[in-house]
């Protein structure tokens, strides 16, 4: 047995837990950071990483018009071998490199101020929990006795799936079904509600009818009753009788956070279905501890980790006030067309404004690059109160990368003059946000009877 000191606990080595204990080491804390699985988290691993490296191939086969017999398991080498390109970064090593000790093993708290990893015993200032999410396994009648994939065994595939199934129309389920269609699987998406039901509905309809023009079959309003079958031939089975055939099937319904091993209650710390219960300092009702990430229920992202871990940052090591907010987190899903949001949707915006509100739609067929690229699918629409953007929903090509000037706005509560105002490179993409931002005050300025009146003065005084 063991018993180790510590300014800072970090349980978690994924997206939000590493950032922590990188940033507080190499400020000067003293970090143990512990790890019960694989460095990097979901995102290296499971997550972001594999699935944005399997839908650039699968975007490129796309292109080329044609699948090859070993394009999936080329594609798949394309995965590993990214993760092995980023694994570094997060690697023990590096970790040990900055000052931080690396545990490996499970954390579980054995009083307010301790965790214990097997026979290593740590006692710390101050802990941050980052401990992440799973996938979420709902109690489906016959799930436990088929076999299933999650994004925890889907990247480890060596072979197309004949006819992937996939239950939840979400963002995984989404993105996975257009990179294993295009990679030469049929594929049906069955879904319980309304697939990207969270989205902007006209933005969703975007990325739908391109998924159906790829031919993946989307089923919606189908929530699924039973499983059956086995390896090769699986049946799925939905409210109403309908039954779907398929050689494999894909879980992606939600994600629950990682709780079970903690042992949360001896340390006094509140949590709920959500996650650890946490205040806009992201404390929980246990002031030495934090959470931060997918684990304290405020969104599951990493950039959102990332921003967590920065305000923990300053307040563990700076005992400086802080307060997380939530309104300027930007979401996109990587399907092609991309769909990215940020801020209000156009519903919330007009539940929350009313008459205030003021809303801006461009095509991508406004655009002259768009024109030029033949990429003209998509759309911007940009929601304005009192001369600030509130939300922006871009759907079509790069829309991920397009949302960042909104980002920066919204974030730091900029007038939509300062959009308006910017000079972009022509011909860009980037030009549809500038665009509708012009578009909010073009009537002000063309179809206004004083400017009108006010330059005709001008213009008779002038010699
Ligand atoms: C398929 C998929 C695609 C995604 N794509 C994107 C995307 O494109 N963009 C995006 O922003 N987000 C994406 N996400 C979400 C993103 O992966 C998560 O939001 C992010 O990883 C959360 O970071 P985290 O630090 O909270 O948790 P994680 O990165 O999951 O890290 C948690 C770590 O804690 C460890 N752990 C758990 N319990 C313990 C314990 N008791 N003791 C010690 N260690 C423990 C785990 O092993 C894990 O390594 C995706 C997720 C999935 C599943
Ligand atoms: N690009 C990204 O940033 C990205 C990509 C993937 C995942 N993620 C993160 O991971 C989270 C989880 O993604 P997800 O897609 O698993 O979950 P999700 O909650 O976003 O979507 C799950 C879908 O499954 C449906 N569903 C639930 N039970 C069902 C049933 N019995 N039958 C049929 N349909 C059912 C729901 O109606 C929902 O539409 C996301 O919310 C996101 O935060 C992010």
């Amino acid at each position: 047995m063991s018993n180790l000191k510590t300014d800072i606990c970090v349980i978690g080595g994924g997206s939000g837990g590493l950032s922590v204990a990188a940033g507080a080491a190499q400020m000067g804390a003293r970090v143990i950071l512990i790890e019960g699985h694989k460095m990097g988290g979901d995102c290296l691993n499971y997550g972001c990483v594999p699935s944005k490296a399997l839908l650039a191939k699968a975007r490129a086969a796309k292109a080329r018009g044609t699948i090859a017999e070993d394009d999936f398991r080329a594609a798949m080498d394309h995965v590993n071998a990214t993760i092995a390109a980023i694994e570094p970064h997060d690697s023990v090593e590096r970790f040990e490199g900055l000052g931080v000790q690396v545990i490996q093993g499970f954390a579980r708290f054995t009083a307010p101020d301790t965790v214990t990893v097997d026979d290593i015993t740590i006692r710390a200032r101050r802990f941050v929990i980052a401990t992440g999410s799973s996938p979420l396994v709902p109690p489906i009648p016959g799930l436990d006795r088929v076999p299933f994939m999650t994004n925890e065994t889907l990247f480890a595939q060596k072979e197309c799936p004949g006819h992937l199934l996939i239950i939840g129309g979400g963002p995984i389920g989404l993105e996975m079904a257009q990179a294993h269609r295009r990679l030469g699987a049929k594929v049906t998406v069955i879904e319980g509600e309304k697939a990207l039901g969270r989205e902007d509905p006209d933005a969703a309809a975007v990325v739908l009818k391109q998924l159906r023009r790829d031919g993946v079959e989307i089923i919606e309003d189908a929530q699924v009753e039973s499983v059956s079958g086995h390896a090769g031939a699986l049946e799925v089975q939905v409210r109403g009788g309908t039954i779907f055939a398929g050689t494999h099937l894909l879980v992606a319904v939600g994600r629950k956070p990682n709780l079970d091993r903690l042992d949360l209650n001896v340390a006094g710390i509140a949590y709920d279905r959500g996650g650890i219960t946490v205040g806009t300092d992201l404390r929980s009702t246990n002031r030495r501890a934090y959470a931060v990430g997918d684990v304290a229920g405020h969104g599951q992202f990493t950039h959102l980790a990332g921003y967590h871990a920065g305000l923990v940052i300053r307040s563990l090591l700076f005992a400086l006030p802080v307060k997380a907010r939530h309104d300027h987190i930007p979401r996109v899903t990587y399907t092609d067309p991309e769909l990215a949001q940020i801020g209000l949707t156009e519903a919330q915006a007009r539940q929350k404004y009313g008459g205030q509100l003021s809303v801006q739609r461009i095509g991508y067929d406004q655009i002259d690059r768009a024109q030029a690229d033949g990429r003209t699918d998509g759309f911007i629409k940009l929601m304005v109160a009192r001369g600030r953007p509130v939300g922006v929903t871009l759907v079509g090509a790069q829309a991920g990368e397009l949302i960042a000037p909104f980002a920066l706005a919204i974030a730091s509560n900029l007038k939509l003059s300062a959009m308006a105002g910017m000079v972009l490179p022509y011909p860009t993409l980037a030009e549809i946000g500038k665009r509708a931002a012009g578009a909010y005050f073009s009537p002000k300025l063309f179809d206004n009877p004083t400017v009108k009146r006010v330059v005709r003065t001008v213009q008779r005084w002038l010699p």
